[in-house]
């Protein structure tokens, strides 16, 4: 009888992909404590007791700054993440942002419902101070202005070209764009190469970086003081990636006009300059379905066939199935020798390699090999023997 999988889910997942799953091969739940597989969304697992269970996690989403991504790659199981899934919904929610910003729309609303809830206006009188107050909200329009984008991934790109096509002169930051994004790019962003001039030159920031050593506190005092005065910075990447003290004096200095972000904190979320959204960046039925789709479709993938797509800590390898062969799934540290010994202990063991695709990413490698006919179980103990060698696992066909 071929395993059935148990997936253990940490958050709310779209049906349209949990529906996708075969319930003679898969079998989901909240409460396993020996779980093959994590699906996951924004739930932290950086404190979470990996069992030797567990074969890998994926989360429906973007970033994976909730995960403790090396120390699994160590134990080889792969993380898994959706790129792109989630990308238009955030970036709409971007563009709603400069509006909120630019219009003054929170504060505006928020007044309106203040005149007939707490002084009870209505008729004539409630005309009368609409027309009075409103100057105090009185914005200023987009085309001209110019929009910073740090970071040109799937979501970066979108809120570039957006921008660009309502008239804001845009900007770009990113050192290691891809060709692909690259050239989905509208040609009139303009590229710069440093943090710095983006800043000075910006009248409003956007961060669509992962949340790395690298990026923690990319928006500082110093960058904002560079910034013109009355900008907006947005932040719909992660909190971490603003020092949101900096951002609180430069609110209350005029430094800058608003900060709209998706990351509440104590302080920032009470703040009458802060826009505060309750991560709301993926929360579309349409995100939601894209998401939980491509992360279910990778990690059966993986389950039932070994193959690896999208995942953030090992390489990209998959191969098609062939009849009367079975499958080995093997995790190494990356290092000399080590498909020579794997090799060996199959020679030695009679089997006829039919397919076989070893990378490595970083530290770590992965090994895919079809040999012909049934597999003794000993010989998974003898490739667990290799020094080197981090988990291996014979994949029923
Ligand atoms: N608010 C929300 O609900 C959501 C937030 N996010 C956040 O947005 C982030 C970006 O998402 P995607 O665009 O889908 O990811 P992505 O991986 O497609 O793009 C990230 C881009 O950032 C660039 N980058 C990395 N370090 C950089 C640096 N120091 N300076 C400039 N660029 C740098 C990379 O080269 C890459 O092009 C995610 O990691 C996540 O933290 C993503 C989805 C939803
Ligand atoms: O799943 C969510 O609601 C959050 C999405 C997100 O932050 C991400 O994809 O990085």
């Amino acid at each position: 009888m071929p395993e059935t999988f148990r997936i253990q889910t940490l958050n709310a997942i779209s049906p349209l992909g949990l529906n996708r799953l075969d319930r003679e091969r898969f079998d989901l739940g909240t409460e396993f404590t020996d779980p093959r597989a994590i699906l996951l969304r924004s739930a932290d697992l950086h404190s979470y007791d990996v069992p030797h269970s567990l074969y890998a996690v994926a989360r429906a989403g973007a970033g994976t700054n909730n995960i403790p991504v090396e120390k699994l790659a160590s134990l080889g199981i792969p993380v898994f993440n959706t790129p792109g899934a989630n990308a238009n919904a955030v970036k709409e929610l971007v563009i709603a942002g400069l509006l909120l910003a630019a219009r003054n729309l929170y504060h505006a609303a928020d007044y309106t419902k203040d005149l007939v809830a707490e002084q009870q206006l209505s008729g004539k009188d409630l005309d009368k101070q609409v027309e009075a107050g409103k100057k105090q909200f009185a914005g200023f329009e987009l085309p001209g202005r110019t929009l910073g984008v740090i970071g040109l991934g799937a979501i970066g790109v979108l809120v570039a070209n957006a921008a660009q096509a309502m008239g804001m002169k845009v900007l770009g930051y990113d050192p290691a764009i891809t060709i692909e994004r690259a050239w989905q790019l509208s040609p009139s962003v303009e590229q710069v190469t440093s943090v710095e001039e983006l800043f000075a030159r910006s009248d409003f920031i956007t961060l669509h970086v992962p949340l790395i050593e690298a990026t923690q506190g990319l928006v500082s005092a110093e960058r904002i003081a560079s910034m013109p005065a009355g900008s907006v910075v947005l932040n719909f990447a992660r909190g971490g990636v603003v020092d949101e003290e900096a951002v609180l004096a430069a609110l209350d200095s005029g430094q800058l006009h608003a900060y709209v972000n998706d990351f509440p904190t104590e302080v920032g979320a009470v703040h009458p300059k802060v826009i505060t959204l309750p991560h709301l960046g993926a929360s579309t039925s349409e995100a939601e379905d894209n998401c939980a789709v491509m992360a279910v479709d990778q990690l059966s993938d993986f389950l039932l066939h070994g193959n690896i797509r999208n995942s953030v800590n090992f390489p990209e390898v998959a191969m098609a199935r062939s009849p009367n062969t079975t499958r080995l799934g093997i995790f190494n540290e990356n290092k000399p020798n080590m498909i020579g010994q794997i090799t060996t202990v199959l020679a030695e063991a009679g089997l006829n390699v039919t397919e076989f695709t070893n990378k490595a990413r970083g530290d770590y490698a992965y090994t895919l090999v079809d040999v012909e006919g049934e597999v003794a179980d000993e010989l998974k103990e003898q490739i667990l023997a290799i020094d080197g060698v981090i988990r291996a696992r014979k994949i029923e066909g």
